[in-house]
């Protein structure tokens, strides 16, 4: 039987357009939704398996990707919208309506300061990138997950075209790794 990853990848990936150059997120409230403009195409979009990115019901996944924050503008009833976790690095404003995150911008000081993580699926629009990878996999283990399907779930991804991953991509991580070692002054800044 075949897994639900995510309804917008388990019958084949979104299809990109070159005329894509940005939309309308809107959560699922039916009165009064949470709008978030987005201008330009999205980057690094991915099916992530984290405890922490939100899921539609009985997703495996979530389908997550990242914008300039300064792209990123809530347009209508932004007074719905709470911080999830203060504490985390993605600071995920939540609609208290409905659940859905909206935004999370990274502020802290850290390689993805000044992106926004952002769920494409909430765009009114199409033509919005398509994930290329999945990211912490193993990590739906955490949510309950029983560890005998994961055999199963890597090699459904695979099928799909996304590459399993248990952290980021390794395009990714060594572009943390990279800010990590030039902060330090292990490599050159
Ligand atoms: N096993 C943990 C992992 C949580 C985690 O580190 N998530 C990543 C990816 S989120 C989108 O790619 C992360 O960067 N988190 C930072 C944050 O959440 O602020 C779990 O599943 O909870
Ligand atoms: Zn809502
Ligand atoms: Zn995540």
């Amino acid at each position: 039987m075949a897994e639900k990853l995510h309804p917008r990848i388990d019958n084949g990936l979104p299809k990109e357009s070159a005329s894509f150059t940005g939309g309308t997120l809107v959560c699922a409230c039916t009165s009064n939704p949470v709008k978030v403009k987005v201008k330009g195409q999205i980057a690094h979009n991915h099916a992530c398996g984290c405890t922490k990115c939100w899921k539609p019901e009985g997703a495996l996944f979530s389908v997550v990707a990242v914008a300039a924050t300064g792209d990123v503008t809530v347009t209508e009833n932004g007074d719905k919208l709470k911080v999830v976790d203060p504490s985390a690095l993605i600071q995920r404003h939540a609609c208290t309506g409905c659940g859905v995150h909206m935004y999370g911008p990274v502020e802290r000081d850290h390689a993805f300061k000044g992106l926004s993580f952002i769920h494409p699926e909430r765009f009114e629009e199409d033509g919005w990138s398509p994930p290329g990878f999945a990211a912490f996999v193993s990590s739906i283990i955490e949510s309950g997950v029983d560890p005998s399907r994961m055999d199963g779930i890597r090699a459904q991804l695979r099928s799909i075209g996304l590459e399993p991953y248990d952290c980021l991509s390794p395009g990714l991580m060594d572009y943390i790794a990279t800010w990590t070692a030039k902060k330090s002054g292990a490599l050159p800044a």
